[in-house]
């Protein structure tokens, strides 16, 4: 049972869109969006509040979740640091189509996709996107501001650090970690551990080193 009923969205652009989906099918009712600017198209009809960092944020925000709902790691970070500073009220949104083990931990602030599954024992950070359709296996660590794209497969004991991006479809062989800030390529498959930083692509994959 949620604690609030109401929530405000930080952002309103596509991956946002997916979001506020999720948040209505948990029967929250959506108040409206934080965001530079006015989103012309407006496709579910919210109110724009205005930007999240002005003086009257907190007050306006009182009884009720924020969400933030950005596709980039950084920026979703920032909003979420956000939060924590203004001390305003977070949720986990899980699409209920997902299979979630009861033995598996999620932080706050992340968005489970529809038909996700995540397996006995598996722990996600903050911030985290576990995007449609992935598979998180058992005992999986997945660290915060973390992005599982559509698709993508992590068999067991698979490691990942804070801010990484792991492409559509992409699949990452059982106990392999992998370093803060790494990019994986949408279908790669990573069969080695990654030590640093950087992108990977290919299968198996190799680091992309820009000419
Ligand atoms: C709901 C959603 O939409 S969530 C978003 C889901 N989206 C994705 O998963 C996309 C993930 N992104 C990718 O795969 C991108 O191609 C990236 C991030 C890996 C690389 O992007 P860029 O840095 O712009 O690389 P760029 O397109 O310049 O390609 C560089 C080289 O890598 C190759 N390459 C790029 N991506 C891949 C890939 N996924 N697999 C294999 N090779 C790849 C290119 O063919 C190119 O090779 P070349 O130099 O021999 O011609």
């Amino acid at each position: 049972m949620s604690k609030h009923k109401n929530i405000f969205f930080l952002g309103y652009s596509g991956h946002a869109y997916v979001a506020i989906e999720v948040a209505r099918a948990n029967e929250l009712n959506v108040l409206g969006y934080f965001d530079k600017l006015k989103n012309i198209q407006n496709p579910f009809n919210l109110l724009y509040c205005g930007i999240e960092n002005d003086t009257e944020f907190k007050k306006k925000v009182k009884n009720a979740y924020v969400f933030p709902a950005i596709g980039a790691n950084n920026i979703r970070e920032k909003l979420h640091r956000l939060l924590i500073e203004n001390n305003i009220e977070q949720i986990v949104l899980i699409d209920p189509s997902a299979h979630i083990s009861n033995s598996a931990v999620i932080g706050e602030s992340t968005l489970v996709n529809p038909n996700v599954s995540i397996n006995s024992l598996a722990t996600i950070g903050n911030g985290c996107i576990i995007n449609t359709g992935s598979i998180v296996e058992h005992e999986c660590l997945i660290d915060d501001y973390t992005h599982i794209a559509p698709g993508a497969v992590l068999a067991g004991n698979v490691k990942i650090g804070k801010n990484c991006f792991i492409g559509a479809n992409a699949v990452i062989k059982q106990g392999i970690i992998i370093a803060d800030n790494v990019t994986v390529g949408a279908g790669s498959v990573i069969l080695n551990n990654i030590t640093e930083k950087g992108i990977w692509v290919g299968n198996p994959a190799k680091q992309l080193l820009k000419k």
